[in-house]
């Protein structure tokens, strides 16, 4: 891993675990730990839902797009928000400073996670229901993917493990 490329950037559907698996990666791997969500909300003054019900889903995006893009620490696990890949600018950004994970949850588990659809502010149309995101959002997913973890059936701890196994074997080939 080159000195610039010092982060881990998590990547994946809303409930794929981003948040969670994050903030114990870092411990684990004696990292700093950010969440650009919340990065935003204390940037805009108010909650994710509120700057979507107030300002809509395009303000939304150039406000995250911006957050992502100015976000310049080191030696940190990164929690993105899942709509990040809608933005080039900011995945571009976040490739050059980290090394991408994408957390690979299939369809049927994230909904049985997410109880909070309506409140957890989420960039969707109108209408559009969360397999739409899955099937809108997976080839941005996967374009974007140094690391694929399968999250399939596997609790925190195991994906946490995957994580590092991956993230060892990726640091073996890129230095090799
Ligand atoms: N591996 C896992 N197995 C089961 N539930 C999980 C797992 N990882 C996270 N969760 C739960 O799923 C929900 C969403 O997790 P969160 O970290 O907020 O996802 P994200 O940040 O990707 O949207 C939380 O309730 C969290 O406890
Ligand atoms: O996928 C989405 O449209 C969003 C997911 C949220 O983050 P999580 O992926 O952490 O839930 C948050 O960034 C925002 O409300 C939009
Ligand atoms: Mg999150």
């Amino acid at each position: 891993m080159t000195r610039e490329r010092t982060n881990i950037i998590l990547i994946g559907m809303p409930g794929a675990g981003k948040s969670t698996v994050g903030v114990v990666l870092a411990k684990r791997l004696g990292l700093g730990f950010v969440d650009t969500d919340l990065l935003l909300q204390q940037r805009a003054g108010k909650k994710l839902q509120q700057i979507i019900d107030q300002d809509g889903t395009a303000a939304f995006r150039r406000l995250e797009e911006r957050t992502l893009c100015e976000f310049d620490g080191c030696n940190t696990v990164v929690a993105t928000g899942g709509s990040a890949i809608y933005s080039e600018a900011a995945m571009r950004h976040l490739a050059a400073i980290g090394t991408i994970v994408f957390l690979d949850v299939p369809l049927g588990e994230l909904a049985q996670r997410l109880h909070d659809m309506q409140s957890r502010g989420l960039v969707i149309g109108p209408g559009a229901g969360l397999a739409d995101l899955y099937t809108e959002r997976l080839p941005l997913y996967r374009r974007w993917a140094e690391i694929t973890i399968d999250g399939q059936g596997k609790n925190l701890e195991e994906v946490v493990d995957e994580v590092v196994r991956a993230i060892k074997r990726h640091e073996k080939t890129a230095g090799a």
